[in-house]
């Protein structure tokens, strides 16, 4: 699988915060109304979200037949939005809140509907407030508890993300967002 993505020669290491959750541990997830990893979003994608080593997030997810796009597969905005939520949570490994600035998603493969799916994302480097990340997804096998693992060498690729997240301050940041909601902006 080949991407275009410019990714500088000139990153500092990313490094694992001291307070970052140990390995294999569940991550909280945004809230429980995100799109992505939240569990009360009725149209969510229900990520599960897990530490990984390093400044690494893993993630599985059912693909339901409502992430159907052409006939019988993933909509490929769906399994974008999956990138953008498991790349979404690296920065938090390093200690820092960002947002999506760059998103570009490579396909591999059609994802049939009904598989299990896992991501694993990773942070390239940090450059001032940017960090630099890149995930991939597998079609897995389901795991004892009927929901996808780690993939071994059955594993199918289907596609790889890079990311480029900017940090925030999250009470400045949503409460713009917020302020600018109240002035007149509707939520559907
Ligand atoms: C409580 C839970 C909280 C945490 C909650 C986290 C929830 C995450 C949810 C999943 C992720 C999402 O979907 S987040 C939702 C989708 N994303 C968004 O809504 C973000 C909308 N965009 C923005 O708000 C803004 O454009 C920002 C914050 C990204 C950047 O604005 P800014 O703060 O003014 O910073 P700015 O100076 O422009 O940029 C900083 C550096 O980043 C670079 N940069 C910025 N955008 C880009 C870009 N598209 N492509 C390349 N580079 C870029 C700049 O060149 C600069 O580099 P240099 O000069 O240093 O070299």
């Amino acid at each position: 699988m080949t991407a275009f993505f410019p990714v500088p020669a000139d990153l500092d290491p990313a490094d694992r915060a001291a307070a970052a959750p140990a390995p294999g541990q569940r991550l909280p997830g945004h809230g429980r109304d995100c799109y992505g990893c939240g569990p009360d979003a009725p149209h969510g994608l229900h990520l599960e979200l897990f530490a990984g080593d390093g400044v690494a997030v893993t993630a599985r997810m059912r693909v339901r037949p409502r992430f159907e796009g052409g006939p019988g597969t993933i909509h490929g905005g769906v399994l974008a939005s999956a990138f953008d939520e498991v790349m979404g949570h690296v920065p938090t490994m390093c200690g820092r809140f960002c947002v999506t600035g760059h998103l570009q998603v490579d396909f591999a493969a059609p994802v049939p509907l009904g598989v299990d799916l896992y991501l694993r994302a990773t942070a390239l480097g940090v450059q001032r407030r940017k960090v630099f990340t890149e995930a991939h997804a597998w079609i897995v096998e389901p795991g004892p508890d009927g929901i996808a693992v780690e993939p071994g060498a059955s594993g199918i690729p289907v596609a790889a993300a890079h990311g480029l997240f900017v940090q925030i301050d999250p009470a400045s940041h949503y409460g713009a967002v917020a302020a600018g909601r109240r002035s007149g902006a509707q939520k559907s």
